[in-house]
């Protein structure tokens, strides 16, 4: 069976740069542990996406102390920020209810059919203490009977409101967790902002905690204001008087709330979001965990860890204690509210203003009227929470991506081997190409001009942190350049579709990521099981050279389960699946971002000659010319390209055969050849 993790991990793939940045030497990788771990409360971020050069950047921090910056970081705001968006929230909220309007309509009528029931219960209990009151026994009886039966349709009434409102949660859990899921896959590459664990968390326990908190608020708090509302108007039609008196206590009951409210919003927030930094520090140590056995760094590693659950502990305390002391306060409000209540009914009754029996059905409205705020003050944690995670929620899905879809698309040309020779159309085109990352003051790109004919098989070479990696990002838009443009085919990527895009060309980073299904998963990535072609998986698989280790040293061949992030695999075994992987994917554009260079020389060879065999045929058999581009730091691979680009610092530095670089003595190329060839 096909992993469904494995599935989920779009077509849009994340920057090259930054699947490569996740793999850095353990002493840089260490480095970034020991920025990040040392202080964890002082919640040093640490971006995936900035790994590969280290850089390690204490994020803005707000007042309450949590990180607002980040486009799912959004996701991290501080909760100031986060409450001016409530109402947003709450329309977010209505609208998905609304789907489901008929079901809740019934659920309201059925809260109305509950306290109909309640005060009916009133007016019948007031009857039963009148006929015992009286000595009419039968007619007591007869009440009380009536009681039971008012009772029992009253549960029968909750049960199925219940159900009915637990259905409703059930479904807008799940459309809003797939709309996340939705969300975090399309904003890719962006989503390097907010760390994975802490993403996990959004998705599973913070969903589930917007859905407890609206099932709290139908079943309990819905109902318990009807009741609320009912038994109050029932009081007033009583005796206008009485009511009046309970009333005037309820500013001071206000006053007490919402100052406790306020509190225990702000310690429920702290605790989330030390919540959401745990998950992503644990996430992060877990998977790293021979990382962290390598440097004995257990104890370093707990402490930091143990220093994020200190400060949720500290704050779940605070909460629990707010928490904890508003019954008190409701009940000293309530018991005060009595004590009024009792003097005002007292001189009315002395004064015959107020019957016996109307003073008895008047206290038993009482503790009708206690029950709803109960249910208020019980709730009213978890209601908290809820919002909460629901602000954060709504947050991350109005979060836009970088790139998106142009609300009309274009459709990629097709070209055929005679219309290439007569129309000059490029493959590729880069115009005057300038690129800056979010949050960067430099430009990684300066300038770059390119035009890569279709069927040219084009080496990119360059020292480290020349743009190679992001020139990639760009040709299979990971980004969209801050100045000029990218074109194939002669049609600018931005009124591409994305997917036109990425089937159009696709990417094999250095790091090969491999998802944990078996081989067969990892290869057919993206096809349903039913649309996988046997021939076509071994065809890619023999062209990475793949095949033959995958038959003879894998335990089940084609369905051996290669463990999270291919961990049963070594480097090079991994690199040659994900180059099977896009061979399957038949792209026009295959580029090569040092794909190869777990590979030994002798693999390296028979891979490379392999794929310039298929681009070779590929073009005379079906009329299309295929491209290859590949990134190399081996200047041993890049001798037979067509043509090698060296990148400098952003910009193109130089560019033509192997012949024609070495030629020029005191060129980039010639002194980096040089530099390898050197014993
Ligand atoms: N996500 C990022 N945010 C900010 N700057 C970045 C990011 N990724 C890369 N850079 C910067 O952009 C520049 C080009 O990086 P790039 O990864 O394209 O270089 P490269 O030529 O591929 O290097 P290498 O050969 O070492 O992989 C570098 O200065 C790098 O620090």
């Amino acid at each position: 069976m096909r992993s469904v993790g494995f599935q989920a991990v779009a077509a849009c793939r994340p920057p090259v740069h930054h699947r490569r940045g996740l793999a850095p030497s353990c002493r840089q990788q260490r480095a970034v542990w020991v920025a990040r771990w040392r202080a964890p409360h002082r919640r040093l971020s640490i971006r995936a996406s900035r790994l590969p050069a280290l850089k390690c950047t204490a994020s803005p921090v707000a007042s309450d102390g949590v990180r607002s910056d980040g486009p799912l970081g959004d996701a991290s705001t501080s909760l100031s920020v986060l409450q001016v968006r409530r109402g947003a929230t709450y329309r977010h909220l209505f609208h998905r209810f609304q789907r489901h309007l008929s079901l809740l309509l019934v659920a309201l009528l059925l809260a109305l059919a509950a306290t109909a029931c309640l005060i009916v219960l009133v007016r019948l209990f007031s009857e039963v203490t009148g006929a015992v009151g009286a000595g009419d026994t039968r007619g007591a009886l007869r009440a009380a009977l009536l009681c039971v039966s008012v009772l029992t349709a009253r549960s029968l009434v909750q049960f199925v409101h219940d159900v009915l409102l637990c259905e409703t949660c059930v479904q807008v859990e799940t459309h809003l967790r797939h709309d996340l899921v939705d969300k975090i896959l399309a904003i890719g590459s962006d989503a390097g902002d907010a760390e994975t664990g802490e993403l996990v968390y959004r998705a599973t326990a913070e969903v589930e905690r917007v859905s407890s908190a609206c099932l709290t608020v139908l079943r309990g708090l819905l109902p318990s204001a009807v009741q609320f509302v009912g038994v109050l108007a029932y009081m007033i039609y009583l005796s206008p008087v009485l009511t009046a008196s309970v009333l005037l206590t309820a500013p001071l009951m206000s006053v007490v709330y919402g100052s406790l409210e306020r509190r225990l919003e702000r310690h429920v927030h702290r605790v989330q979001q030390g919540m959401a930094r745990y998950a992503s520090m644990a996430t992060e140590a877990f998977r790293s965990v021979r990382l962290v056995q390598a440097y004995s760094a257990e104890r370093f590693v707990q402490r930091s860890l143990d220093a994020v659950a200190g400060e949720m502990k500290r704050a779940k305390l605070r909460a629990s204690r707010v928490r904890a002391l508003i019954a008190p306060a409701v009940s000293i409000c309530y018991a005060f509210t009595v004590l009024v209540l009792l003097a005002i009914s007292a001189a009315c009754v002395a004064r015959g203003l107020l019957s016996a029996k109307q003073l008895v059905a008047f206290l038993a409205s009482m503790a009708f009227l206690i029950e709803p705020i109960q249910a208020f003050v019980s709730h009213f944690g978890s209601v908290k929470e809820g919002e909460n995670a629901a602000l954060r929620l709504f947050a991350m899905m109005e979060a836009e991506a970088r790139v998106r879809d142009p609300p009309a698309s274009q459709r990629l040309r097709t070209i055929g081997l005679t219309t290439v020779t007569t129309a000059a159309v490029a493959e590729l085109h880069l115009q005057d190409v300038w690129f800056r990352y979010p949050h960067a003051e430099r430009y990684a790109l300066r300038g770059v001009e390119l035009v890569i004919w279709p069927g040219e098989r084009v080496a990119i070479v360059g020292g480290s942190g020349s743009g190679k990696s992001t020139l990639v990002a760009l040709l299979c838009r990971a980004y969209d350049p801050t100045r000029g443009c990218v074109r194939i085919r002669g049609v600018d990527v931005r009124q591409l579709a994305l997917a036109d895009v990425r089937r159009h060309l696709c990417v094999v980073p250095q790091d090969a990521p491999l998802l944990s299904g078996s081989v067969r998963d990892n290869i057919t990535f993206g096809w349903a099981d039913a649309d996988v072609d046997d021939g076509r998986l071994e065809a890619a698989a023999r062209l990475a050279r793949a095949h033959d280790f995958i038959v003879h040293a894998l335990p089940h061949g084609y369905d051996t389960r290669v463990g999270e992030g291919g961990a049963c695999l070594s480097g090079g075994q991994r690199q040659r699946i994900a180059i099977a992987r896009a061979l399957y994917r038949d792209p026009s554009v295959l580029v090569l971002d040092e794909a190869w260079s777990a590979l030994d020389t002798e693999n390296e060879a028979l891979v490379q000659r392999a794929l310039e065999e298929l681009f070779q045929s590929s073009s005379s058999s079906s009329g299309l010319r295929k491209t290859m581009i590949w990134v190399a730091h081996r200047l041993s691979s890049v001798r037979h390209a067509d043509r090698i680009i060296v990148m400098e610092d952003g910009a193109v530095a130089e560019s033509g055969t192997h012949e024609q670089l070495m030629r020029r003595r005191d060129g980039r190329y010639a002194a980096l050849y040089a530099a390898q060839m050197r014993p």
